[in-house]
């Protein structure tokens, strides 16, 4: 049942069930969550900790990522995030990679989870390549939009939860384990500094524009605190959808 109540104080930021339903066209009855931001904000971090969070609850949880979360999508992902070759891999194609490997996540888990009632909880969505391959790769929102419109057909995420720090400290901590993993830079983590400035703002300037879907946290705070600070906002937004 929707909670109308016009002085609740998740309103202005949120929606109620039905709304919720009659926006994404009834496409499903779960709920479907995304986290985003850049690199190394900590978002496999507080996955886990939202999905432990709707777990108890009593929510199936899918805990999914992009680009990937199927078989094939892991190995398209594999195609964008490998950083070795002659052949710089062109823009466009780049694009049409991580929506062919959204079409095919959408076909086989995100749609057949929502259509039975089980959240689906994302690690990144169309959010990152508006930010990516429209923030850092320049390539113009109207054309995102149309292959967004193509592959998605209206389903978009009911919340998204956008770490937010600024990308001097995030690239410590992914430095951090990187070191901690022995592990290489892939293809996107190999880019410089002003690509990854311009990520952040793209997710800034989303966030702005659609502040009822996307929430922003402050992602440089230590760990309890950015974890307390999720779950309250995540915690006002369930209380909306009850
Ligand atoms: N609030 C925090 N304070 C300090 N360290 C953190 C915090 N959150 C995460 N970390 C650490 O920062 C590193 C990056 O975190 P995590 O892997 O969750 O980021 P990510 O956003 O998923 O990275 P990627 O973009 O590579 O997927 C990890 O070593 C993690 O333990
Ligand atoms: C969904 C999506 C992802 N990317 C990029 C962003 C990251 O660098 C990698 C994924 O790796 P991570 O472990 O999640 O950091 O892919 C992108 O460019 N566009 C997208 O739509």
């Amino acid at each position: 049942m929707c909670n109308n109540d016009p002085d609740r104080p998740a309103r202005d930021a949120g929606e109620c069930h039905r709304e919720r339903l009659e926006r994404n066209g009834n496409q499903g009855k779960g709920c479907f969550i995304t986290l985003e931001g850049g690199e190394g904000v900590g978002k496999s971090t507080n996955l886990a900790l939202v999905v432990d969070h709707l777990r108890t609850r009593g929510h199936e949880v899918v805990a999914t990522r992009e680009p990937g979360g199927t078989p094939r999508a892991e190995a398209m992902r594999r195609l964008l995030l490998d950083p070795a070759g002659e052949e710089p891999l062109d823009p466009d194609a780049e694009l049409l990679l991580v929506f062919a490997a959204r079409a095919q996540h959408l076909a086989r888990v995100i749609r057949p989870a929502l259509e039975r009632g089980a959240w689906v909880v994302c690690d990144r969505f169309t959010d990152a390549t508006y930010a990516y391959q429209g923030g850092g790769r320049g390539i113009e929102a109207a054309r995102i939009a149309e292959l967004e419109a193509f592959v998605q057909r209206g389903l978009t995420p009911d919340l998204t939860l956008l770490l937010d720090m600024p990308m001097a400290a995030a690239q410590q901590r992914l430095e951090g384990r990187l070191t901690g993993q022995g592990g290489e830079r892939d293809r996107f983590e190999r880019e410089h500094g002003a690509f990854f400035e311009a990520v952040r703002q793209a997710y800034l300037a989303r966030a702005e524009a659609g502040p009822g879907r996307m929430v922003v946290i402050d992602a440089g705070a230590g760990l309890a605190e950015v974890q307390a600070e999720l779950l309250a906002r995540l915690d006002e937004r369930l209380e909306a959808w009850s």
